[in-house]
């Protein structure tokens, strides 16, 4: 689990470590530009010579950062040149200190973009002091640069991507690599930005944060899985987790199926289905490991399970609210987890009162269209802004938000956010959020030993999501991110826990 930061931490904690520890600015700029030199050399292998290297740099320091990087490869021997834009009179210090060594040193200048040919083209016009809309003369030049042909390389941040939230303000530089410096920026890891962005180095560069400074925003990664529970060696079916799904509704079972799958890939001891009759025989065709409950007595179902997901494939009825409104309440009372998905969402939205039911053991999973029913919040407005319409939600509700899309963001009430790296295109596709329901609940039933009390559960909602990004990862290497299908990710959630535990 890494720190992830927004600009405003970023400037923070550069200004931190200049003015609040001694760190001349300078300094950190000459380790900034080294760190990108040594990532370009290590695919120059040895042939500086050969390289021709373009340094676009803008008037802030960003700028200053690839005028040092022209002046470093200059010495190193490769034909570096600096192109500058923007107006001369806004040059911070920095920016005026690095024209004036660079100019020392006889690098070259150049006022045409097209002069040459170049090898790799470096982009430092905005790092994270971007505030505004990319217009007119910046503008024309982003989009040049993005024609031109070469390696494309971000100091920072791809210029014209929002450090905070991975929008494209107005046109952004289309890197295939970007060198961020100290923490990655949180719009490295949203879409569009972490697609503009290419691959991403975080490089230290001996900017921290402030001692005691309490971080809020994580990105996590597959090698995050090792924090995950072992199994314990003397467990048994009743200490491994009961999973209550309530799901499916007449005729309709796959959701039902596809969430309870997703539970027993993560190791669960039994999952029991709440649902009508007709879906008994098959559900029982299907997942005979499953038992499955058609009766009314929903009091007994509550207190046999640990863990309950409620909403997969329930549908809009009457019947279906009633027994949502049932289990929220009584999930409330008695402290157990509850992952709130689909139907039970679209209900929650149109009972506001329900949100009195909620708290911080409960976990509501909504897809953009979920979430906009969910908050009255267009959908272009909230991908505009991911991680904060999750952490808004979970602190309007007071429970987990896990806010599904190509880059799913999980907040927990006291606003602490994760980002998950892991998953991919082919996981859009149906039934992929009924797993991860199970996911979520299987994550919750991994804990049997810690007080409800000190159970982390928008922790564990993250490493839920990231596992089954993993999870569809694994799906897509076996079958294709087209071919792919909702079971096959709940396959690949079993094969990674395999890897990961041995077994
Ligand atoms: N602090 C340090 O010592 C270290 C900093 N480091 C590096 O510095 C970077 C941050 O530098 P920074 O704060 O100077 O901001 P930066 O990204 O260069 O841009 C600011 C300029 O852009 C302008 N501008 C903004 N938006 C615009 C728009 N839409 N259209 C047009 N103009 C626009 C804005 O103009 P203004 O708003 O003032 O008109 C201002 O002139 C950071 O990402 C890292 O690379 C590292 O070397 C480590 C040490
Ligand atoms: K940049």
């Amino acid at each position: 689990m890494k720190q992830v930061v927004t600009c405003q931490e970023m400037k923070f904690c550069d200004s931190y470590t200049i003015e609040r520890m001694g760190v001349p600015s300078c300094v950190l700029m000459e380790r900034a530009a080294l760190k990108v030199v040594e990532e370009l050399e290590k695919r120059f292998a040895g042939e500086y010579k050969k390289q021709k290297i373009l340094c676009v740099c803008g008037s802030g320091n960003n700028g200053g950062d690839g005028v040092a990087i022209a002046r470093i490869l200059h010495q190193h021997g490769c034909q570096s040149t600096i192109y500058l834009a923007g107006n001369p009179d806004h040059r911070t210090e920095e920016m005026q200190r690095q024209c004036q060594i660079a100019a020392n040193y006889q690098v070259p200048v150049v006022n045409n973009l097209h002069s040459e040919e170049y090898t790799t083209i470096v982009d430092a016009i905005f790092g994270v002091g971007l505030t505004r809309e990319i217009k007119g003369e910046y503008r024309d030049l982003i989009a040049e640069l993005n024609e031109m042909s070469g390696w494309k390389v971000a100091v920072d941040l791809p210029s014209g991507v929002d450090g905070d939230t991975g929008a494209e303000l107005g046109i952004a530089f289309h890197a295939d690599l970007t060198v961020t410096f100290a923490f990655r920026k949180a719009g490295l890891c949203l879409y569009p930005g972490r697609k503009l962005a290419g691959q991403v180095i975080v490089a230290d560069v001996g900017i921290y944060r402030e001692d005691g400074a309490e971080p809020k925003l994580f990105s996590m990664e597959k090698s995050d899985l090792r924090e995950l529970p072992e199994k314990e060696a003397d467990g048994n079916k009743g200490t491994f987790g009961k999973i209550l799904a309530v799901a499916g509704s007449s005729g309709m079972c796959g959701a039902a199926f596809l969430s309870a799958s997703g539970a027993f890939a993560t190791g669960v001891g039994m999952v029991k289905i709440v649902t009508p009759e007709e879906n008994r025989i098959p559900l029982q065709t299907m997942l005979p490991e499953a038992m499955i409950s058609c009766t009314d007595d929903l009091e007994k179902d509550f207190d046999w399970c640990d863990v309950l997901v409620i909403g997969p494939g329930i549908g809009m009825t009457v019947k279906a609210a009633d027994k949502v409104q049932f289990f929220l309440k009584k999930a409330k009372q008695e402290k157990k987890p509850v992952v709130l998905d689909a139907d039970g969402l679209n209900l929650l939205a149109e009972n506001p009162k329900w949100k009195n039911y909620l708290d911080s053991h409960v976990i509501l999973t909504p897809h953009m269209g979920e979430m906009s029913r969910l908050t009255g919040k267009s959908i272009r407005e909230l991908k505009s802004d991911r991680a904060g319409a999750a952490r808004a939600l979970a602190a309007e509700t007071g429970a987990v938000c896990v806010l599904k899309d190509a880059c799913t963001v999980t907040a927990a009430p006291d606003g602490r956010a994760w980002i998950s790296l892991s998953g991919n295109a082919g996981m859009a596709t149906a039934g992929s959020g009924d797993v991860l329901s199970g996911v979520l609940a299987g994550m919750q039933a991994m804990y049997p030993e810690t007080p409800v009390e000190e159970k982390d559960t928008g922790f564990y909602a993250a490493l839920g999501v990231l596992l089954h990004g993993a999870g569809g990862d694994q799906a897509a290497v076996r079958k294709g991110m087209a071919g792919m299908k909702a079971g096959d990710i709940a396959c690949g959630v079993a094969e990674i826990l395999k890897e990961q535990q041995n077994f």
